[in-house]
C-alpha cells in the first residue's frame, strides 16, 4: 500500500479580536473559527513514524493566535492568505497550506438612534466563509462565500410543468412559499501571492457586499419559476459584478412548507388560495446545486 494523499492540522481554532480606535473610543470586534491543514513532504510521519517532519497542530494553533495579534484579521481573505503564506515560507518541507476562516456575525447595536461604541448582537447564524489554498510555486486560490443565510418568501415562487409520470404526485403550483438556507461562493482568479492579495484587499468586502445584495434582491424580486433558475440568475449577476471572479456556486436546500387541509373541521378552507396555516418540514428537503463560470 502507499499514501495517496495526506494533510493534517488544527480545526475549530476559535478566535476573537477587538480593534480599539483610541480617538473615537469605538471598538470593532471579529469572531471566527479557523482551520489550518498543511500538505508537503510529510509522508514519513505516516509511513515511518517519523515525527521530525511534523509541525505540531498545537504549534499551528499558537501560530494562528500570534498572527491574529500581529496582523489584521479582516477581511478574512487577507488573514487566511497571510497565515497560509507563513506556513509554506517558514517550513521548507510544507508546500501547501489550506486555511479556512468562518466569520461569525457581531452586529453593532444602535442605542437611542446611535451606533453603540462597544455593544454588539448576533443577528443570525449567517456566516462569511473563506477557503484560501496557498500553493508553493503557484499562488493563492481563494473561495469567498456566505453560508447559513436563512431566507423565506411567502409568495413569488412557482413550480410547474416538470416531469409528470407514474412516480409523480406533486401538483403544479403557481403560488408557493420558498425558503432556503443560502450557501453561496465565488472563486477568485488565482492570486500570484500575498502581495497581490494585499493589493486587492478592498475587493473582498466590496464583493461580499454585492454578492449578498444580489442574493437578497433576486430572491425577493424574481417571480421564481424554480430554485434552479433563480440561483443561476444570481450567479450571472455576481459574475457580472466582479471580473476577478472565475466561478460562482450555490447550494440551496428547498425547505418545504406543506399546506394543511382543515376541511374535515366544519369545512374550514386552508388549501390553495385559502392556505394560511402551513406545516414547516425539517426533512426531507430539496437540494439544488450549481456552479456557473465565464
Ligand atoms: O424549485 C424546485 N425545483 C425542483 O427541482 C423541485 N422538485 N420538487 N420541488 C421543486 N422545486
Amino acid at each position: 500500500p502507499k499514501l495517496a494523499a495526506a494533510r493534517y492540522g488544527k480545526d475549530n481554532i476559535r478566535l476573537y479580536k477587538v480593534e480599539k480606535d483610541e480617538a473615537t473610543k469605538t471598538h470593532t470586534v471579529y469572531e471566527m473559527t479557523v482551520c489550518v491543514l498543511l500538505e508537503g513532504d510529510i509522508e514519513t510521519s505516516y509511513t515511518q513514524a517519523d515525527n521530525s517532519v511534523i509541525v505540531a497542530t498545537d504549534s499551528m494553533k499558537n501560530t494562528t493566535y500570534i498572527f491574529a495579534k500581529q496582523n489584521p484579521v479582516h477581511p478574512p481573505e487577507q488573514f487566511a492568505s497571510i497565515l497560509g503564506t507563513h506556513f509554506i515560507e517558514k517550513y521548507k518541507h510544507i508546500h501547501t497550506a489550506h486555511i479556512s476562516v468562518i466569520q461569525h456575525r457581531w452586529t453593532r447595536m444602535t442605542i437611542d438612534g446611535k451606533p453603540h461604541p462597544h455593544s454588539f448582537f448576533r443577528d443570525g447564524q449567517e456566516k462569511r466563509v473563506v477557503q484560501a489554498d496557498v500553493i508553493e510555486g503557484k499562488g493563492i486560490e481563494i473561495r469567498s462565500g456566505i453560508s447559513d443565510l436563512l431566507v423565506l418568501k411567502s409568495t413569488g415562487s412557482e413550480f410547474h410543468h416538470f416531469v409528470r409520470d407514474e412516480f409523480t404526485t406533486l401538483p403544479d403550483v403557481y403560488d408557493r412559499i420558498l425558503s432556503t438556507s443560502v450557501d453561496a461562493g465565488w472563486k477568485w482568479f488565482t492570486f500570484s501571492g500575498l502581495d497581490a492579495v494585499k493589493r486587492d484587499v478592498a475587493l473582498f468586502d466590496e464583493t461580499w457586499t454585492k454578492a449578498r445584495e444580489i442574493t437578497f434582491r433576486l430572491f425577493a424580486l424574481e417571480e421564481s419559476p424554480s430554485v434552479q433558475n433563480t440561483m443561476y440568475k444570481m450567479s450571472e449577476e455576481i459574475l457580472a459584478a466582479q471580473p476577478r471572479i472565475q466561478t460562482v456556486d450555490y447550494s440551496l436546500p428547498n425547505k418545504h412548507y406543506f399546506e394543511i387541509d382543515l376541511s374535515w373541521h366544519q369545512g374550514l378552507k386552508n388549501t390553495g388560495k385559502d392556505a394560511e396555516v402551513y406545516a414547516p418540514q425539517s426533512d426531507p428537503n430539496g437540494l439544488i446545486k450549481c456552479t456557473v463560470t465565464r
